[in-house]
């Protein structure tokens, strides 16, 4: 018999919340036992218009969340500043965090997984739960062996805070440990409009583009002598996440240490 898996949200009112929701109602042994919000204090979720019939605590103040609600697993959906404050809150009660909230600084991450290691808690924060992303950012990682010029362009809905998104910071980041350091384009290239060549992590250019109709697409354009390669992942929905959040909370408790990106727990 599988173990039933206790978890808490934050962010249940939200896009991706509430479709998290719904994957935790339909998963066995999954079981919800409380989220945060900033509404609807002492409410139950089930009482929430547009959410899923869980009978789960709400509380708009986190530290009292982490006090009351014992938990196994914590998800975090929410946005950069609460999301960080949230999951050092896991991390000192002893609660396995799995983080899709993005735009958190390279700071932040090595502070949080400082953290899981003094507190021997394990934590998976993933870029992107698309296991159609995750490929796309190994396969792009694959190719900047062979192609170390390269370009990426990610497009999101308008409603997006933060920019450049995870999965293009990830992608940088995972494509910089193959080709090292390449200043993309000629070098005495001048923008004569601030930002018309993007923003640049290691001499990789990432375009943001935010438009309503998207949801999340990325292109990684790797251009040669003649030639050109893209690889490109796009998510029409967010059930498209939903496998990848799955498998990060069974995952989250195998491990006692930090882990950025779900490649690092696949085969
Ligand atoms: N890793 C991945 O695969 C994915 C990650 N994401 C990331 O997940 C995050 C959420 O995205 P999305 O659902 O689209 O965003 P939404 O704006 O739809 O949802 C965010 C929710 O968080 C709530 N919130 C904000 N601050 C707090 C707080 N302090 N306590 C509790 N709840 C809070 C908001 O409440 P209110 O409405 O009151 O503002 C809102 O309901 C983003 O960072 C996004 O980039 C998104 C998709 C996939
Ligand atoms: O905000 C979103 O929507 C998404 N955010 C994540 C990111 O910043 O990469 C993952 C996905 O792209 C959707």
């Amino acid at each position: 018999m599988i173990e039933t898996i206790n978890i808490m949200l934050a962010g249940p009112r939200g896009k991706m919340g509430t479709e998290a929701l719904s994957m935790i109602k339909e998963t066995e042994h999954f079981n919800l036992v409380g989220c945060i919000d900033r509404k609807h204090n002492g409410n139950s979720v089930q009482d929430i218009d547009g959410l899923p019939t869980l009978d789960a605590p709400i509380y708009t103040d986190a530290e009292e969340a982490f006090d009351r609600i014992n938990a196994d697993v914590f998800i975090d959906l929410t946005n950069p500043d609460s999301g960080y404050n949230h999951t050092k809150l896991a991390l000192l009660n002893h609660i396995r965090p799995v983080i899709g909230t993005s735009g958190f600084s390279e700071g932040q991450l090595d502070e949080l997984r400082e953290l899981s290691t003094n507190q021997q808690t394990g934590i998976v924060i993933a870029p992107n739960f698309a296991i159609g992303a995750v490929l796309m950012m190994r396969f792009s990682q694959m190719a900047a062996k062979y192609f170390p010029n390269v370009e990426i362009i990610e497009k999101h809905h308008d409603q997006k805070l933060d920019a450049p998104s995870g999965t293009a910071a990830k992608t940088a980041q995972l494509i910089k440990e193959v080709r090292g350091s390449k200043r993309q384009g000629h070098p005495n290239e001048k923008e004569t409009l601030e930002g018309a060549r993007g923003a640049e992590v290691d001499g990789i250019r990432i375009h943001s583009v935010r438009l309503p109709g998207f949801i999340a697409e990325q292109e990684v354009i790797f251009g040669q002598g003649g030639q050109t390669l893209t690889i490109n992942h796009h998510s029409s929905n967010r059930q498209s996440f939903m496998s990848g959040v799955k498998f990060a909370v069974e995952q989250v408790m195998t491990i006692d240490h930090f882990v950025y990106g779900l490649e690092n727990l696949m085969e």
